[in-house]
């Protein structure tokens, strides 16, 4: 379990957070700049908090005080950023193997499960939007993560499509079994998508 509790200065918002992330799907709600992303990235280690701790049960990954950072490559979080997911150059296979931690079964796994066993050696430049968004899920679960962090997953897709993705990410996430804490501007898919809601107000998370 990720349990947290820091602060993270930005010129417009102190985010500031304390709670643990529980199994299943958790959805992050609140405007536009109030720190959602800023909150995400420290925890998969990409943004260093100003103070407090963040630990993966007894394993600590940040101890402000203490000056411990575990980098983002120990800390075996899957984490889909906002925007273009894929490499558009390489296969889908490719894309999904990329961080190397997995194996050839979970790829095989992924692959039938997402269904986009046929396009296995397709460049993923050619797929259409939605399978694009699954080709960087199966690339965020390769390596079997502790955690899995979406960025508004459905930001990229126009409205026909996200129902459709959307049904296909959780039912694929809860088969997975791992907690997942999903940030969204869509109110929503706070009912549809989430086991609970926290939300983030002008950097405060309310979990
Ligand atoms: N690296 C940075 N340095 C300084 N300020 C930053 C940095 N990253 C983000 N900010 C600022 O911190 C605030 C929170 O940004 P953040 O991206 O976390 O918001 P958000 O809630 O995810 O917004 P959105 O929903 O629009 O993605 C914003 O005012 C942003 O400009």
């Amino acid at each position: 379990m990720i349990t947290f509790d820091i602060t993270i200065e930005r010129p417009s918002v102190l985010v500031k957070a304390k709670g643990t992330l529980p199994q299943g799907i958790t959805v992050l709600t609140g405007q536009s700049g109030s720190g959602k992303s800023t909150f995400i990235k420290a925890i998969a280690g990409l943004v260093k908090p100003n103070t407090g701790t963040i630990r993966h049960d007894e394993i600590v990954w940040v101890n402000v005080d203490h000056k411990l950072y575990v980098p983002v490559r120990e800390r075996h979080v899957g984490y889909m950023p906002q925007g273009n997911m894929v490499f558009p150059h390489l296969t889908v296979e490719a894309n999904i193997t990329y961080s190397k931690r997995g194996d050839a079964a979970s790829c095989e796994t992924l692959l039938k499960q997402l269904g986009l066993e046929k396009y296995r050696h397709t460049k993923a430049g050619k797929l259409s939007g939605g399978e694009q968004q699954r080709v960087a899920l199966g690339r965020a679960l390769y390596s079997k993560p502790t955690v899995l962090l979406l960025d508004e997953p459905l930001s990229a897709l126009d409205w026909t499509l996200r129902k459709q993705v959307r049904t296909d990410l959780v039912t694929i996430i809860k088969q997975w079994d791992i907690p997942c804490l999903w940030v969204t501007h869509d109110e929503d898919e706070v009912a549809v998508v989430g086991d609970r809601h926290w939300t983030c107000t002008q950097g405060e998370i309310e979990c």
